[in-house]
């Protein structure tokens, strides 16, 4: 066989064998796969541990204490924060604006002293080189030894000697000598190894620094030399500063006790600074006196501390007397405070008036949210001042309520029409502001009589969406008749329990403006930018100097919008002088909301506006015949053609048809009190003729038309006509 012949044949044996083994392995792995497979992968237990590991990794990872660990967390960084925050900050402050400074006063004091330290520094090395050379001289010739000896032993005629010792001399500074040289060489060989070894320079600079300091050893410094020259300038010890130069917490404490000291205010002590994001919160402990000297200093603090106007601010402590807080704002503290939201986050009027809604914004960085379950309120400002859009941000907290209804009076102005949609009630003019005052007057006279029948326990009305609480919006206060204002003084009083509500805006708060009653029964005062008058008249007047100083703030001019919006507000859970400010209302995402609340306002309950109809009959009747107080006659008495008696204009009922018509030119009778029936309970039980009642103060009847050969429309059944 050919050689050829045999490569073929060992080769076709090696495949062969290799297959052969290829396929056994085969065989073995897809032996064992199945075994895998079907006595592990498939055997029940197997299937019970990965069914049970696969529900142990679900459980863990939707385990509900995640969040809660994550709260626990983020908790824990944040307190680690508050603590380790202050010093970070206080650091990266330093370094941010006093390092530089510090890296700069270092180079011009180096910059400074440099030629005079070159210059000594030469001036010390050739002292010191001198002196190595003539110490290195005298001690080679050994004058210091022999010369002396060998004078004397000539002066004393000892020749002899005096040869044996000038041989002795010459002797050892040959030695001597020699000695030097070879040290020098010595040290020149060394010094010239070390130059090749680190350059010629800086061996030259090491010897010139060891010259030197050998010249500085020799020949101390003169005292006082480095201050020759130097005027070093120290602001004095109790110079104030700009607060601004503050940047960490000791010198923004310096920075108050110093400004404090100059205006002449007593100080024990000053606490920690706390900064934040608008400038510091500096509390002080005064030594003597009262809280007010502080307050009564915030202008001249101002200019000593260089803040903008309007930016010290001071809140005494109440339960400790000599401590005071100031606040020294160099920024708008409410920069970031956005207007509501144009989409609701929740659900659309979920809130109840029960609760403290969220109106605002706090200096301190709480929310401002104000309680308005049976609270009367007060707005003081001067025009400009943000009154109109506090009441408007009220009223849009006020209309996300489920149980409690909004009433809009305004004699002069546009009112609440931003939110008109979820508005029950709005007045614009003097009659129908009266009446309306008159029906809450009514609604908070027969409300506590009806608490039994309704099943509400306790001795207030207990607001729900069936039967919510009335907040009365009133603006420009001070513009409304003796009539109106009277009926507003009387539910100011006798309210709170039937849950109407009171809510008047007014730009001073004189008592023949305002009235005296009113700002001692409004539990709720906010004060926009006002006069010094209006504070002491509205929260007493001690208060200005216990800090509350909205005197100091300006209302919005035509160009800025300056304080506006920014109030302080005496309220419960709001005590003390801090600054707040309303949110800001933007009209059209207002309307938006207003407009989707609408189909899930409540209305006030059939029972409680059939019973104030009622008192109010009675009370009118009362009047006609001489028994009332007169007050509310122009209101009520209209007289109705029907009955002989004085009818009452029912507004809120005109103000439904009007509604409840829509854009339809005409309607049937059945048609518009079915749409009655639709929109309020209390027309469920309404015929013909009430609607006519109901109509007929303004003069108006249902008409008879033809339309398309049909029968009359508009005309009660002939029966009860
Ligand atoms: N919370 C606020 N944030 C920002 N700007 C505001 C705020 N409140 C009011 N303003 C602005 O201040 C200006 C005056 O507001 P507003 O009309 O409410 O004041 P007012 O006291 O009712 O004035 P007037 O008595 O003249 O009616 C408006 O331009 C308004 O946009």
């Amino acid at each position: 066989m050919s050689v050829r012949g045999v490569t073929r044949a060992a080769v076709a044996r090696v495949r062969v064998t290799l297959l052969g083994w290829l396929s056994s392995i085969g065989a073995v792995v897809d032996a064992v796969a199945a075994w895998w497979i079907e006595r592990v992968l498939c055997s029940p237990a197997y299937l019970t541990a990965s069914a049970k590991v696969r529900k142990i990794v679900g459980s863990v990872r939707d385990w509900r204490v995640w969040p809660v660990l994550a709260g626990w967390v983020r908790q824990a960084a944040w307190a680690v924060w508050r603590v380790a925050g202050p010093p970070v900050r206080d650091a990266a402050g330093w370094v941010r604006y006093r390092a530089p400074g510090v890296l700069w006063q270092g180079v011009c004091w180096l910059a400074r002293r440099a030629p005079r330290w070159i210059w000594r520094a030469t001036v010390y090395a050739f002292v010191g080189a001198w002196w190595v050379l003539s110490r290195t001289v005298r001690w080679a010739s050994g004058h210091a030894s022999y010369a002396g000896l060998v004078k004397q032993m000539d002066d004393d005629q000892r020749h002899g000697t005096a040869k044996r010792l000038r041989e002795e001399w010459a002797r050892m500074a040959a030695v001597r000598s020699v000695l030097v040289v070879i040290v020098a060489v010595v040290v020149a060989l060394v010094v010239a190894g070390v130059a090749d070894k680190i350059g010629n320079l800086t061996a030259a600079g090491t010897v010139f620094g060891v010259f030197a300091l050998v010249g500085r050893g020799v020949r101390p410094r003169p005292a006082g030399d480095d201050d020759l020259g130097l005027e070093i300038v120290h602001s004095g010890p109790d110079e104030p500063f700009p607060i601004a130069d503050a940047h960490t917490r000791a010198e923004a404490a310096d920075a108050v006790s110093r400004a404090l000291k100059t205006e002449g205010v007593d100080l024990r002590l000053v606490g920690e600074a706390v900064r934040q994001g608008w400038g510091w919160e500096v509390p002080v402990i005064l030594r003597r006196g009262t809280p007010s000297q502080v307050v009564d200093k915030l202008a001249a603090l101002e200019t000593t501390l260089d803040l903008p106007a309007g930016g010290a601010m001071a809140s005494p402590d109440r339960s400790r007397r000599a401590r005071v807080v100031l606040r020294l704002a160099e920024r708008d503290p409410f920069t970031g405070l956005q207007a509501a939201s144009a989409h609701a986050v929740r659900p659309l009027v979920s809130r109840s008036i029960t609760d403290r809604l969220q109106v605002g914004s706090v200096i301190t960085g709480e929310p401002l949210a104000l309680g308005l379950l049976g609270v009367h309120g007060v707005v003081i400002g001067d025009t400009g001042s943000g009154k109109s859009s506090t009441l408007c941000t009220l009223a849009d907290a006020v209309t996300d309520c489920a149980d409690a209804v909004v009433w809009d009076l305004d004699p002069a102005g546009t009112g609440l029409d931003v939110l008109a949609d979820s508005i029950e009630r709005s007045e614009r003019t003097r009659a129908g502001i009266e009446d309306a005052l008159a029906d809450a007057l009514a609604l908070a006279e027969v409300r506590p009589h009806l608490l039994r029948d309704m099943g509400m326990p306790g001795r207030e009305w207990v607001p729900s969406p069936e039967h919510p609480a009335v907040i009365v919006f009133v603006d420009e206060y001070p513009r409304l008749s003796n009539a109106a204002k009277d009926m507003a003084v009387d539910i100011l009083r006798i309210g709170r329990k039937a849950r109407v509500s009171l809510l008047l805006a007014s730009t001073e708060a004189t008592s023949d403006t305002l009235g005296d009653a009113i700002a001692d029964t409004t539990a709720l005062k906010i004060l926009h930018a006002c006069r010094h008058a209006d504070v002491r008249l509205v929260l007493g007047p001690s208060m200005l100097g216990e800090g509350w100083r909205p005197d100091r703030l300006n209302p919005a001019s035509a160009d800025s919008p300056e304080d506006a919006g920014k109030a302080y507000v005496y309220a419960p859970h709001y005590r003390d002088p801090v600054l707040s400010k309303f949110r800001p209302v933007s009209d059209e995402d207002t309307a938006n909301r207003a407009r989707d609340r609408a189909p899930h306002r409540p209305r006030v309950d059939a029972v409680s506006i059939e019973a104030a109809r009622k008192r109010r009959h009675s009370n009118e009747s009362g009047t006609t015949a001489g028994k009332g107080s007169g007050r509310h006659r122009a209101v009520l008495a209209l007289p109705s053609p029907r009955s002989g008696e004085p009818a009452v204009l029912d507004r809120m009922a005109i103000g439904d048809v009007l509604a409840a018509f829509g854009d339809d030119e005409r309607l049937w009778t059945v048609d518009l009190l079915a749409r009655l029936a639709n929109r309020h309970d209390r027309y469920a039980q309404w015929a013909p003729e009430d609607l006519a009642d109901a109509l007929r103060p303004l003069g108006l009847s249902p008409a008879q038309i033809r339309q398309d050969g049909r029968k009359p429309a508009g005309l009660p059944p002939p029966g009860r006509q």
